[in-house]
């Protein structure tokens, strides 16, 4: 197992590139499922959960082919083809390693008029219900059976008719589910209270582009007219939003000044506002988005939230760079009840943090200290190599594969930026 070795204290600065998004490259693969003809997706970024998804598209008779890319590029062109779907069953197996498998229900549906997929259970920052995105499809006319962990999803007469639902609580995934079995529906589907991520928008805009009829885009109301078939398409993933607010984190708790070619800052929104109320300047750049500090970090007050709020996915690396600021900042996480699993590990490196409930109190301290730390999950694994890069001596994160899900080939790029950084193989 890997293991990432950080001499902290040097400041970070120069240009690194930002990846395609993962979050947004998971709800583009399974749109393959949807036609006969050719998806080419460019700008993928290279990570575990992206060979994952691939492995499981070939067993239902998804060929991929990968081009264009040499081993030193970031990112991957791949194209995907299902001629002929052979199979409908994801199994446990890779539904467990990998959360977003649940994402080829709504596609499956769509397509062949049925699915049968494992129920994913809970994962390590929370239980992870997919209630919503069942009862999104039944109100669009499937019916679900459950049985041995699994559930079977049947189209009546082999086609999603479609329907209305309003969701009680906004979901990304159970919204791209929805969506991916609406856009091939015999009727009009309306979502009300649908996510809308620029994940979201990426989809609907792919979808678009094979033909999808979809109104209201980036909107909480999606109405979406069923089409009799969709066609291929070559789409380019977005900028990963996550992993640029995550270098951000890390520019700024060196004092550095670094340039994050590609980001985009329209879809940052909240990352900016509560950066910029730390004390971090955050600018667009002709090729991407600049982040700087000239003063010292301030504390700050935030909640996660659906987007436009301020993401689930950032909570732990602001939280590290809190750390570091003047003064007492107190977070609340709204999505998921056990995200603070990074708590532990950063106060092994000098951080004075106090959690109850959903709520954590971060005082800031002058100096963070080096440490053996244990990723536990993904963005709790960047919140401990954003504190040890500036913190005082060494720090080994353990458990690396964590990072691995979703920051491509992180130690190169902050090498581009001149930190400290080590990966070792084998513990
Ligand atoms: C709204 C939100 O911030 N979603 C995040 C969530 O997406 P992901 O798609 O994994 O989760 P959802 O958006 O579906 O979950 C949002 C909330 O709804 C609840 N829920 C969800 C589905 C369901 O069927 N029943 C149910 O009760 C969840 O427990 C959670 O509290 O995790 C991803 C990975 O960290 C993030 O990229 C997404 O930004
Ligand atoms: C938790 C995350 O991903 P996943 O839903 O794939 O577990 C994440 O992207 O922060």
């Amino acid at each position: 197992m890997d293991k990432i070795i950080i001499t902290g204290g040097e400041r970070l600065c120069g240009k690194l590139p930002i990846s395609g998004a993962k979050n947004a490259a998971l709800a583009l693969l399974p749109c393959a499922l949807l036609t006969e003809e050719a998806l080419t997706l460019r700008n993928l970024p290279r990570l575990a959960d992206i060979d994952g998804f691939q492995h499981l598209l070939n067993q239902f008779g998804v060929s991929t082919a990968i081009a264009g890319s040499r081993p030193e590029d970031f990112g991957r062109v791949m194209t995907l083809q299902a001629t002929r779907l052979t199979g409908t069953t994801a199994p446990y197996e890779l539904v467990r390693k990998m959360r977003a498998s649940i994402l080829v229900l709504g596609p499956l549906l769509g397509r062949a008029g049925e699915a049968t997929v494992s129920l994913p259970g809970g994962c390590a920052i929370g239980n992870r219900p997919i209630d919503l995105h069942l009862k999104a499809l039944e109100a669009m006319g499937v019916r679900i059976e459950m049985a041995a962990g699994y559930v079977r999803a049947i189209a009546p007469d082999g086609g999603v008719p479609g329907g209305d639902f309003t969701f009680p609580v906004v979901s990304v995934g159970a919204t791209e589910n929805a969506l991916m079995a609406a856009v091939l529906a015999s009727g009009t589907t309306r979502l009300e209270n649908a996510a809308r991520e620029p994940e979201i928008v990426d989809l609907c805009n792919l979808l678009v582009a094979m033909g999808a009829q979809i109104e209201n885009i980036g909107e909480p109301d999606l109405v979406i007219h069923g089409v009799p078939r969709l066609h291929g398409a070559t789409y380019r993933v977005m900028a990963d939003r996550i992993e640029a607010g995550s270098y951000a984190c890390a520019a700024a708790i060196t004092g550095g000044d670094i340039t994050m070619t590609g980001a985009n800052i329209a879809q940052m929104g909240a990352t900016v506002h509560a950066l910029r109320s730390a004390g971090v300047i955050v600018e667009e750049a002709a090729d991407g988005v600049q982040v700087r500090v000239d003063g010292p970090l301030k504390a700050i007050n935030l909640s996660t939230a659906p987007y436009p709020g301020f993401a689930t996915d950032m909570q732990a690396q602001l939280m590290a760079l809190l750390c570091r600021a003047e003064g007492t900042s107190v977070l609340h996480e709204t999505i998921f009840e056990n995200r603070y699993m990074h708590v532990p590990e950063l106060s092994r490196m000098g951080a004075q943090i106090e959690t109850t409930g959903r709520t954590a109190v971060v005082h800031g301290v002058p100096m963070l200290t080096g440490a053996e730390v244990m990723a536990t999950d993904l963005r709790a694994s960047m919140s401990l190599v954003i504190a040890g890069l500036a913190a005082k001596g060494q720090t080994i994160v353990h458990r690396l594969y964590h990072l691995d899900r979703g920051y491509e080939r992180l130690e190169e790029k902050l090498a581009l930026v001149g930190a400290r950084v080590e990966r070792v193989g084998s513990e």
